[in-house]
């Protein structure tokens, strides 16, 4: 498996180019299975959860081609094959589940593998299950597979309320509705910019969809969708990402393709840590505001609050930060895996179930380190852009689940960061 290698203590200076939302992309992918029309996606990254997402479509009968290095999908999924999400494919990847609204919505029924737990916590999928059931469906769980089914008309609009906000399940429902008879609501529906940006796409292949953006959406179900070609959102977290880079290490990064409103309660937690993010015409430029970051308490929650998925990455920047700072993570019970991970490097982390307090230390020192998860992955590599010596990230297949030639991008503005090749 390969590891990555970081040799501390340069400053930064350049553009990073912001690829399409990997999370979005693998909800606009599904999409293509309520249509019988061409839907292509511009602006799709190139990461192995793509991959995955493909093999997953080509299963069921879809044709994907990549053009352009793979940043264009074409998809077609005029003849499905399968309805059938098997095991092999969906214990890969958890957005495998979002086969399933589109797959019931379509051909009447799906059986799509349970895709587990992952580190970062239980993850059920009991809200997705629970909001398909409100549209009629007659679902069962039988050998690790939910076996679902539409009634005889097909699916039909109904009221869905969250207990909590749920970004998988408000996609797959939104997905399932579009096509259903009748009005469906989603209350408590997630908010997040991949949302909208789903939503935006099924416009596009005649969905008639309402409400993106807020908390309840209203879906009026058409009989067909029609071909489409939509442009993936920003990845807003690979924006906070390496944004987080010249705050850490000093000098400046120009994200190239970002955008405030993707980002807001990031760049104010950014703004009390004495991080300065100026908007230009191409995109967000980040420096540091005087010397050393400030320490800064973060709590992560559902969009327009603090993403979970930069938390790791902003702890790399605190452990750094003078004073402590603390972090509070409500929406995975296990995502602190990185604390161990930066103390091996020097950092003074204490975690207490949901919460990290991190006293900033000078400086880091490298270390090997092991990658968890995704964003525990990128957390190491940026905490050891600035620490003392070298810092070797290993099992870093994690992250190439998310980043798209992370040692390139970081290269590229100066970082010394290499892909060891693993055996
Ligand atoms: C592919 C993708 O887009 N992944 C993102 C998506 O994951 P994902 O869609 O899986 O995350 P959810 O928003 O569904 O999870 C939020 C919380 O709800 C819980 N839950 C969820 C579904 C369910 O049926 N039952 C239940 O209890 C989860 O365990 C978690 O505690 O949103 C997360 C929260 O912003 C991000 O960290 C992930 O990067
Ligand atoms: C947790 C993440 O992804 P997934 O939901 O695909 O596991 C992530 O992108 O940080």
């Amino acid at each position: 498996m390969d590891s990555i290698l970081v040799k501390g203590g340069r400053e930064l200076a350049g553009e990073i180019p912001i690829a399409g939302a990997k999370n979005a992309c693998l909800t606009l992918m599904p999409a293509t299975l309520l249509s019988d029309g061409p839907l292509t996606l511009t602006n799709a990254p190139r990461l192995s959860d793509i991959k995955t997402m493909t093999m997953l479509l080509e299963s069921l009968g879809t044709e994907v081609t990549q053009l352009q290095g793979g940043q264009v999908l074409a998809m077609s999924s005029h003849a499905l094959s399968s309805t059938r999400a098997d095991y092999d494919i969906v214990r890969k990847m958890r957005a495998s589940i979002l086969v399933l609204g589109p797959l019931l919505a379509r051909e009447g029924h799906a059986e799509v593998s349970l895709p587990g737990g992952c580190a970062i916590g239980a993850r059920p999928v009991d809200l997705h299950l629970k909001a398909l059931q409100a549209l009629g469906a007659e679902l069962d769980l039988r050998d690790g597979y939910v076996h679902a089914k539409a009634p005889a008309g097909g699916l039909t609009g109904g009221r869905v309320a969250f207990p909590i906000v749920s970004v998988g399940a408000t996609e797959n429902v939104l997905m399932a509705a579009t096509l259903a008879k009748g009005t469906t609501i989603i209350e408590n529906a997630a908010r997040e910019p991949e949302i909208v940006d789903l939503a935006r796409c099924l416009r596009r292949m005649g969905a008639e969809i309402d409400g993106e953006g807020t908390s309840t959406i209203e879906v009026q179900g058409v009989d067909r969708l029609e071909s489409a070609t939509h442009r993936v959102v920003t990845d807003r977290i690979e924006l906070g990402t390496y944004m987080l880079a010249p705050a850490i290490c000093g000098g400046w990064v120009e994200c190239l393709g970002g955008r405030i409103e993707l980002v807001g309660a990031f760049c104010e937690k950014l703004d009390a840590a004495g991080i300065s993010v100026e908007e230009t015409p191409r995109g967000l430029k980040v420096s540091r505001k005087n010397g050393r970051a400030s320490a800064v308490d973060v709590a992560t929650e559902p969009f327009p609050g603090f993403p979970t998925d930069l938390q790791a990455q902003m702890m790399a920047l605190l452990c750094t930060a003078d004073g402590t700072s603390v972090l509070e993570e409500n929406i995975f019970e296990n995502r602190f895996m990185h604390a161990p991970e930066l103390m091996r490097m020097g950092a003074q982390i204490d975690v207490q179930g949901g919460h990290a307090t991190v006293t900033g230390v000078e400086r880091l020192k490298g270390a090997p380190v092991m990658a968890t998860d995704l964003r525990a992955s990128v957390s190491l590599i940026l905490a050891g852009l600035a620490a003392k010596g070298e810092t070797l990230v290993n099992r870093v297949y994690h992250l190439d689940r998310g980043y798209e030639r992370v040692e390139e991008k970081l290269g590229a503005v100066g970082a010394d960061v290499q892909r060891v090749q693993g055996q």
